[in-house]
Parts: C-alpha cells; structure tokens; sequence
C-alpha cells in the first residue's frame, strides 16, 4: 500500500496488573478510507484508539501517522487526529462555539471562524452556536464532541463507538455525517459493537475479538469469501423428525416441523442443493416456497469470534 494515513506496527498492550488489551497489532489505514474496528465488550477497541491518539503508551510496537512518529514525534502525529471519545467531558456550562474554538486553540491553531462555521453547521449546530452545553440534548452534546474533534482541521477522525446508546435518527444523521467528511477528504476510523454500523458505512472492516485483529478485508469482499447463505424450504406437510436419508446436509426443522434450513458455504463448488432437492423428491417431501438468504456480517462476525474461543 502507498503511504497510508495511519501505520500500526506490532502493537501491543498489557495493563499494570496483567491485563493484555492487545496482542501484537499490525494495521494499515489507507487515506480517505472509512474503517470499522468492529468486536464486542472488552476487544481491545479503545485501546488501540488510545494508543495511536498518544493517551495511552504501548508496551510495544510502532505508530506512524502521517508520516510522523507517533511516539518520538507525539505533537506532529496528534495534530492530524482528531478524536470523538466515548464520554462526554465537556464543561456544562461553557457555550457550543467557545469550546469549539477552544479545541482549536489547543492545538496551536490560529483561529479560522470560516472554517469552525462550516463545521458547525454541517453538525446541524450553527443555530445552537450561543447555547451553553447542558442547554442541548443528548444528541447534540454528541455532535459538540465531533465538532470538537474536527476543529483543529484533523485529516485523520477516530469515532469511538459513535452511536452507542443514541436513537435511530441520530445514528442515520450521524452515518451521513461520517460520508459528508469522507467527501471532504477525511479518513474515517470508527469502532462499533454494531454490525449494521460497519455493514452500511465502512470501506474496510476489521475485526478484533480479545486484543487479536483476525481479520482485516474490504467490506464486500469480507462478505463474498466469508458468506454462507441459507435456503429456507417451506414444507407441504410438516415433519416430526428429519429422516435419516437427509442426514448428511446437517439441515434444521423449524417452526414447529413446517421449515427446513439449510445452511451452505457460498465458497464451495458443491453446494448440495440439487443432491438435496433430487434426494427430497424420492422420499416425496413436497415444498411450496424455497427461500434463500444470503448471511449478514453479523453471521461472519459471531463465527470469527466463536473461533478465537479455547
Ligand atoms: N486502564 C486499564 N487498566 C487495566 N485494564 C484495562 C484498562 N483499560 C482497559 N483495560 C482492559 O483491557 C481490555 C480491552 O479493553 P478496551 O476498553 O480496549 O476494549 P473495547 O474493545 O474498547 O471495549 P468496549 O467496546 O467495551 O469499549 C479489557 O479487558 C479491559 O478490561
């Protein structure tokens, strides 16, 4: 790859008192891409994030952000990122376009009030400029804490866990907000607990279950070699037990014997469909629906996670 954004390079991580957050790390993020860290509670998510922002030191490894040492050169690399955290840390009483300013002016940035405003009112916040923070719902202290991040002109935004706990609206607003940057030319990185969220947004998914990054793909691409699809066959008269000839296509009997699922690996030559349906029309099974689906990353995701199990 050609001079990406952000190059993590055998990171690891281990806690005072034992806790190792992250295995050795190798990651990539190419310029203008928008990557999703997707695993559950726990994976290591935030703090990789800590670690490339500079708030948390790695017990080893390497970070180049845009060419700068993250480590060595901790003021050149911070200054390209901006950082949405989880939490809201903002002083409740201070006033939207104040603490944006003062976000700017931290680091080392002249004042720019062209620029703030077209960050403000791409958030939707530009009338609520004047307002003081604990005046604003919950969604827009979130769009405060983005506007925030962005003030100092980052080319690189991390979006820890964007959408935890907001409404459906806001999660919509907020995906459209995340392409609208990427237009601008902003690299994107965001965890997320939620498969839908790296389904609809992300360029590249990585998932990371338990400090291992075990997997990094194009979203599509993810899904074309991962996919497993599923046929659904709805059954003219329902069945108490599979009989024993259809054993060997592991299918399920569902919804009181009416349904039968069979899960197949889009990979293989052989899918088994047309053994199985010739095999259903010597034992007279008769059909009246065939259904087939193919699986959501959220299928892919449980069975990666489940692999990293002992
Ligand atoms: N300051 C800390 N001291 C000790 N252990 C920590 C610390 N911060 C995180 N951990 C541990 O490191 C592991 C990874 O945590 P991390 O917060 O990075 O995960 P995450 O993927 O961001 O989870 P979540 O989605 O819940 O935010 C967890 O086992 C966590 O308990």
């Amino acid at each position: 790859m050609t001079d990406p954004i952000l190059s993590v390079e055998g990171v690891t991580k281990t806690y005072k008192g034992g806790v190792t957050a992250l295995q050795p790390v190798d990651l990539e993020i190419r310029r203008g891409e928008i990557f999703a860290l997707l695993g559950p509670n726990g994976a290591g998510k935030t703090t990789l994030i800590s670690i490339v922002c500079g708030i948390v030191t790695p017990s080893a490894g390497a970070i180049r952000v845009d060419g700068h040492d993250a480590l060595r050169d901790y003021k050149g690399a911070r200054r390209k990122i901006g950082l949405v955290p989880q939490e809201l840390s903002v002083d409740m009483f201070e006033r939207v376009i104040d603490t944006v300013n003062f976000s700017r002016g931290l680091f080392g940035r002249a004042p720019n009030p062209a620029y703030v405003e077209q960050v403000l009112r791409d958030l939707s916040l530009w009338d609520k400029r004047h307002a003081k923070l604990m005046e604003l719902s919950g969604g827009m202290k979130r769009r405060v804490l983005i506007a925030k991040a962005l003030s100092h002109e980052p080319d690189l935004l991390f979006l820890d866990e964007p959408t935890a706990g907001v409404d459906v609206e806001l999660r919509r607003d907020m995906w459209k907000l995340v392409h609208r940057l990427r237009e601008r030319g902003v690299t994107i990185i965001l965890t997320t607990h939620y498969i839908e969220e790296a389904e609809e947004m992300a360029d590249r998914v990585g998932v990371i279950a338990k400090g291992k990054l075990l997997l990094v793909e194009e979203k599509a691409e993810m899904m074309k070699k991962l996919g497993k699809r599923e046929m659904v066959l709805t059954l003219a008269e329902p069945m108490a037990t599979i009989p024993a000839e259809l054993a060997e296509w592991n299918l399920t009997l569902e919804d009181e014997g009416k349904r039968l699922r069979y899960i197949f690996d889009a990979r293989a030559e052989r899918t088994g469909i047309p053994s199985l349906l010739r095999k259903l029309g010597d034992l007279d099974i008769g059909f009246n629906d065939l259904e087939t689906y193919k699986s959501s990353l959220e299928d892919i995701f449980v069975d990666l996670v489940e692999g990293t199990r002992a």
